[in-house]
């Protein structure tokens, strides 16, 4: 498996031997959908480490990356990680419109699966490769539409919410897919994210509220997790283009769900989007 070293983070603090064999572990695992009981070598104890273990993971899973997720690092990690947040791949095949059907979240037998109620922003223009920070301002100008979205968070590692951000990060960033649902009108059409920021979004799992929540939960807002989009895409050498998505964080929790069961997701004045997780299929 292929190492390289994101030229816009520090060094990675495992081997490229580490790096690829962790990277291939993720890859072997996601494409025959099997469970990883535990990390699959060193736990990187820095982001520039996962980020390079994603990096070569993208590379061999060979789906074009249509996008990107972007989570919180948790309040108590952040001084350690040197971050508020983390991003991680969203392949084009992973990538659902919602069309009012039932939906399907597919999770893997024995590792973790969340659903989650966010925002997608789908972007405006190509960033540039060689900026790599960036103010929520400066953000503001790459939203072109704000969408209603389904975050299918998890992958194979079943204990990776406990391993925290390094090992979310590392495993294609703990996502699976993403559905994009009603585009959230704005006065101008253009890139406001006010009309997004008056809703209110709540996720039941069969039937139970599990939470409720808003832009509130995202500090800074949209704009403020897209700018953390846009630097890290460029640092790992992926500066976002025109036409990809970027969810933006959880807006109500991240909340576990195990095949069988269902989730209903509620935006203020939009068809609520539901479905059943299943267990994920090899990928062929
Ligand atoms: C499991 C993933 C976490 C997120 O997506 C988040 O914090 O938004």
């Amino acid at each position: 498996m292929t190492v390289v070293h994101p030229h816009g983070l520090s060094a990675p603090t495992l081997t490229d031997a580490e790096i690829a064999g962790i990277a291939a572990s993720f890859v072997d695992a996601r494409r025959g959908a099997t469970a990883l009981a535990d990390f699959p070598g060193p736990l990187p104890a820095d982001l520039a480490t996962a980020y390079a273990i994603q990096a070569a993971a993208i590379a061999g899973w060979g789906d074009e990356v249509a996008g990107w997720k972007v989570a919180r690092v948790p309040p108590a990690l952040e001084e350690r990680l040197g971050a508020m947040r983390y991003i991680g791949p969203v392949f084009a095949r992973g990538i659902r419109r919602f069309d009012g059907g039932d939906l399907s979240f597919p999770v893997i037998p024995g590792g973790f699966g969340a659903v989650e109620a966010e925002f997608a922003v789908q972007v405006a223009a190509d960033a540039p490769a060689d900026k790599l920070d960036y103010s929520p301002a400066e953000a503001g100008a790459f939203i072109g539409a704000v969408h209603a979205a389904i975050e299918v968070a998890g992958g194979p590692l079943a204990p990776v919410n406990d391993l925290g951000p390094t090992a979310a990060t590392s495993v294609f960033g703990n996502n699976t897919a993403l559905i994009v649902g009603e585009r959230v009108p704005t006065d101008d059409e253009g890139g406001g994210t006010a009309g997004a920021d008056a809703l209110r979004a709540e996720v039941l799992i069969d039937g139970q509220s599990v939470g409720v929540g808003s832009t509130a939960k995202l500090p800074g807002g949209i704009a403020a997790a897209l700018a953390v989009a846009l630097g890290t895409a460029a640092r790992v050498g992926r500066p976002l283009k025109a036409g990809q998505w970027v969810s933006t964080g959880a807006l109500t929790g991240v909340h576990a769900i195990a095949i069988g069961q269902s989730a209903r997701v509620c935006f203020t004045g939009f068809a609520p989007m539901s479905g059943i997780a299943v267990a994920a299929m090899p990928a062929e």
